[in-house]
């Protein structure tokens, strides 16, 4: 589904990711851990060339992504889902999941928003809600919801426990687990929130200071305790 090979990105002169080489594939659930810094929304952004400034390979679905803008990268199947959750606070939550029909793929109908309150039940009571009569776990939902309304191939989540009650968090990643399995999606989620990482994925990958310094399945994760302390931990 995507293939990052040789990824390098920077803002002005200062680099931050450096030869990165990460795949997720189709159907599949991809977290990448890191702390504050580790570049994790920078590489979010150069999928999207929403930012930095990228050199290397990127390709969804094996067509190469170099030379196509943010809209035509959307279109193409890619949503982010930004750590700021971007939810318009005088709109209602109907009308901010809405605005994702927008960004619809070519040829993809748009799901109803009821639908969607099907496949996630605590939506329903927060449709007249407006935006900012809602939680930051609220805001959350309604941010993935509409992130999935847009009918993504891949959905990237950046940081989507931030913030959030533990608990909390851990309902949204079994959510979004969930979606995946329903929709058949790919998902990449960017977290520094290992609970929540492992809920909704079967892979990792770990950065630190934008380079990769691990990669495996959650099992190979757990047989290193080290990681967590060297590259996870304040
Ligand atoms: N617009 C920008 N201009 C210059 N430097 C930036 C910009 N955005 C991020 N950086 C720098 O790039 C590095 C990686 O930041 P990035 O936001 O990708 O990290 P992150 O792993 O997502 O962490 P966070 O949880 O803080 O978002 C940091 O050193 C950061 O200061």
């Amino acid at each position: 589904m995507l293939e990052i090979r040789h990824l390098n990105a920077r803002y002005g002169d200062s680099r931050v990711l450096f030869d990165l080489n990460l795949r997720v594939p189709k159907g599949a659930g991809v977290a990448l851990l890191g702390r504050n810094g580790a570049g994790k929304s920078t590489l979010m952004k150069a999928l999207l060339d929403a930012g930095p400034a990228s050199e290397g390979e990127m390709a969804l679905d094996g067509r190469a992504l170099a030379g196509l803008g943010t809209e035509q990268r959307a279109r193409l199947g890619l949503t982010l889902v930004p750590e700021d959750r971007r939810i318009f606070s005088n709109l209602t939550v109907r009308q901010n999941l809405e605005l994702a029909h927008h960004a619809l793929p070519r040829g993809r109908a748009p799901t109803p928003v009821d639908e969607m309150g099907r496949l996630f039940p605590l939506l329903p009571p927060l449709l007249d809600r407006l935006g900012y009569q809602l939680s930051g776990g609220q805001q959350q939902l309604v941010a993935v919801v509409r992130g999935l309304m847009a009918g993504p191939a891949l959905l990237l989540l950046d940081e989507p426990a931030e913030g959030l009650a533990p608990k909390l968090a851990m309902d949204l990643a079994h959510e979004v687990r969930r979606a995946r399995e329903t929709l058949g999606l790919s998902l990449l989620v960017a977290e520094q929130n290992v609970a929540y990482a492992r809920q909704c994925t079967e892979y990792v990958y770990l950065l630190d200071s934008g380079r990769l310094v691990f990669e495996g399945d959650w099992a190979a994760f757990d047989a290193q305790p080290d990681l967590k302390t060297r590259y996870l931990a304040v």
